[in-house]
């Protein structure tokens, strides 16, 4: 079995469909915080609690065989870990100690982590290997990388084996439109203007017109949500059938758009306008983050399938059709 935490989120679900579409069985902890109970697959086992929840996990970890983890559940905005960031450090990484003590405890010595991009800090290269140095300039990356060093040192003593996943920006939504992005509120880039063109009103902030970029405004790598959960399937069949493996991967599309940019491909998708003012730079925000994937390439065979565009059109179809998000689900 595998355990997913947070799979009522915007990428966990993603994967537990994925899952189940290859016939694992699935249980899912979440504590809806921020997830959906609608989002997880019908098929999934639930359970409604929260990972620092200690007789909570050693009751799961009692009654099922647990397999492999897949840990997702986290805080994960970087502006607001800049203002709180004791809820990033309470949750990210003294609930992924509590989650990791309890599977040893358990003997599950399996597990594929959510980790960031955020976790580099500021470049100093066009792209981002597994290699560049990790000095992130935000809570929220720092309690990622701590989670990471914290797996390495639990795989040292303990002989755990984990894969890191460092996920760029991730965006879209399911083909079937079932389950998409709802998070409220929405800070996230596409959602956020893709909302303004729905609600044609407000309009929308530009954090940071002066960065070193092409254009003054801040360069991410955008990364579909339905790539994200095939390197998932590729990691967890890679880490059930090793033993002892202690891995980084970048899962990112290997190219770069500045905000401005996103705005205009919105545009494009949508065939409306955008009206935007621009802002100070938002607290925590790197200038520029673009993955090179090559190593997840090569080691995994997994590569992007989608484009900006095929992400913005995804997101725009699930919007319509879920207009209130999850509480459009029947
Ligand atoms: N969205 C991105 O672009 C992105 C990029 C890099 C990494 N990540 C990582 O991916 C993971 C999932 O992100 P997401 O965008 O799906 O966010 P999300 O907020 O939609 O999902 C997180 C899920 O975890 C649950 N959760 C949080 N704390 C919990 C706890 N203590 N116990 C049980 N459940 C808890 C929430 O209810 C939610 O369902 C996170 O670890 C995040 O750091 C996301
Ligand atoms: O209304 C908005 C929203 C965002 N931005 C800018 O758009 C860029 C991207 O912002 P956002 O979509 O919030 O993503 P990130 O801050 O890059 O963080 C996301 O992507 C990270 C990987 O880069 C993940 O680790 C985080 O969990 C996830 O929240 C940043 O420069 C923001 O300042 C705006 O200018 N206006």
């Amino acid at each position: 079995m595998i355990l997913v935490t947070g799979g009522a989120g915007y990428i966990g679900s993603h994967i537990v469909k994925e899952l189940i579409l290859k016939k694992y069985q699935v249980i899912v902890i979440d504590n809806l915080s921020t997830g959906h109970k609608e989002a997880i697959d019908k098929e999934a086992t639930f359970i409604e609690g929260d990972i620092g929840d200690n007789q909570l996990l050693e009751d799961v970890f009692t009654r099922f065989h647990v397999d492999a983890v897949i840990h997702l559940a986290a805080l994960c905005y970087v502006h607001e870990s800049v203002i709180h960031p004791e809820k990033y450090y309470e949750n990210n990484v003294a609930n992924s100690l509590q989650l990791v003590k309890c599977m040893l405890k358990h003997n599950v010595l399996k597990i594929i982590a959510s980790s960031t991009c955020a976790t580099y800090g500021l470049p100093t290269t066009s792209v981002l290997d597994e290699k560049h140095p990790t000095h992130p300039i935000n809570p929220y990356g720092r309690s990622k990388l701590m989670v990471e060093q914290m797996l390495a040192d639990f795989s040292r003593a303990h002989g755990l084996s984990y894969i890191s996943l460092r996920y760029f920006n991730v965006s879209g939504a399911h083909p079937s439109r079932e389950i998409g992005e709802d998070h409220t509120p929405e800070t996230h880039l596409i959602p956020s203007i893709l909302n303004h063109i729905a609600e044609g009103s407000k309009e929308l902030k530009i954090y940071g017109s002066d960065y070193p970029t092409k254009d003054g405004t801040c360069v991410r790598d955008f990364i579909d949500v339905n790539d994200i959960a095939d390197a998932h399937i590729r990691a967890l069949d890679s880490i059930l059938n090793t033993s002892n493996q202690q891995e980084v991967y970048n899962i990112g599309s290997e190219r770069g758009y500045s905000v401005l940019e996103v705005i205009k491909a919105c545009e494009k998708v949508t065939g409306q306008k955008v009206h935007y003012t621009s802002q100070p730079r938002r607290a925590g925000d790197p200038p520029h983050l673009v993955a090179s994937s090559t190593k997840i390439q090569s080691s995994l065979g997994w590569k992007p399938h989608h484009q900006l565009e095929d992400m913005i059109s995804s997101h725009w179809e699930w919007m319509k059709r879920h207009p209130d998000g999850y509480q459009s689900t029947p």
